[in-house]
């Protein structure tokens, strides 16, 4: 039931966004934006501050209402799913669209593992019908239980992290906090995983890291990665598409080349010259 992507055959359509429009109040945050977003490819959001990008992700993992149109999701089983129409809850557990935060938002006095495990909470409580089936160790729960713990130490592995399982999360450095959370949305099944700025506060050590674990999420697992991100060194590496906005404005779209060279975006983040000033200089 995969939706055809016209771009690029091989690699399925996850997310459409038709005509997005967000409003508060007098002021347009985003404006009409239309975008297609494909499994196992990244596609990089990029814009100067307030383009719009945060809101973009409120809007379609169920934060914000959008004003108009529509972002709809292309599940592989369930078929179509409107997500402007869906609670946040449901945006990630039914239709598999999962986000992490520009500010870190794990549990600190919790271990590693123990945030991993609550990202499952919502499995384990349906795995004890919301009885007391945890505490009475019934073979449901425990077998739910296990295959969350199971889970867990797979994407702890995959990431590096499985000797930092039983740390206290708020004791580790931030690169290693940003490489926990997107383990813990990976610990949902997204099909589509919404990164908002992973990037920040890393060294250039952790920022190649990021590179290579970005490249290996939407390769080697076919994740759809939909990534924010200021630093460019990031974006360039590893973005297939890269959507530019200004003032909630799409002002371009395409390869990394193409956008690297587009003047839109080059008048977008350097300004425009003053001709006054060009003049007098010469
Ligand atoms: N809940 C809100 N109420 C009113 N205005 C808002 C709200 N959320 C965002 N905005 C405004 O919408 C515009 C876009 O903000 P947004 O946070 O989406 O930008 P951004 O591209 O993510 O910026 P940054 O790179 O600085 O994070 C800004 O002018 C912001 O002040």
């Amino acid at each position: 039931m995969s939706a055809l992507n016209p771009h690029d055959p091989a690699s399925p359509l996850l997310l459409e966004v038709e005509n997005l429009t967000m409003r508060f109040g007098g002021l347009t945050a985003l404006d009409n934006l239309s975008l297609q977003v494909p499994a196992g490819k990244v596609t990089s959001i990029i814009g100067p501050n307030g383009a719009g990008k945060t809101t973009f992700f409120n809007c379609l993992t169920g934060f914000y209402k959008p004003t108009e149109g529509s972002v709809r999701m292309h599940h592989p089983q369930r078929g179509p799913m409107l997500l402007n129409q869906m609670p946040s809850y449901h945006v990630a557990r039914k239709a598999g669209v999962v986000r992490t935060f520009q500010n870190i938002r794990l549990f600190p006095n919790m271990t590693v593992l123990e945030n991993l495990m609550v990202a499952q909470h919502n499995a384990l409580q349906h795995a004890s019908r919301f009885s007391l089936a945890g505490l009475l160790g019934l073979k449901d729960y425990r077998q739910a239980r296990e295959a969350a713990l199971e889970k867990a130490r797979t994407w702890l592995t995959r990431l590096n992290l499985l000797d930092r399982a039983d740390t206290v999360t708020g004791n580790l450095s931030y690169g290693t906090q940003r490489r926990i959370e997107i383990a813990r949305a990976l610990c949902v099944d997204p099909l589509l995983l919404c990164l908002d700025e992973p990037a920040a506060g890393l060294n250039p050590r952790e920022s190649a890291e990021l590179n290579e674990l970005l490249l290996y999420l939407s390769r080697e697992h076919g994740k759809g990665i939909l990534l924010i991100e200021h630093d460019m060194s990031v974006v360039m590496r590893v973005s297939d598409h890269i959507c530019v906005l200004n003032f909630g404005h799409k002002i371009a779209e395409g390869s990394p080349q193409h956008i690297q060279q587009d003047p839109h975006v080059i008048k977008a983040y350097l300004g425009e010259e003053d001709k006054d000033t060009e003049e007098a200089a010469a």
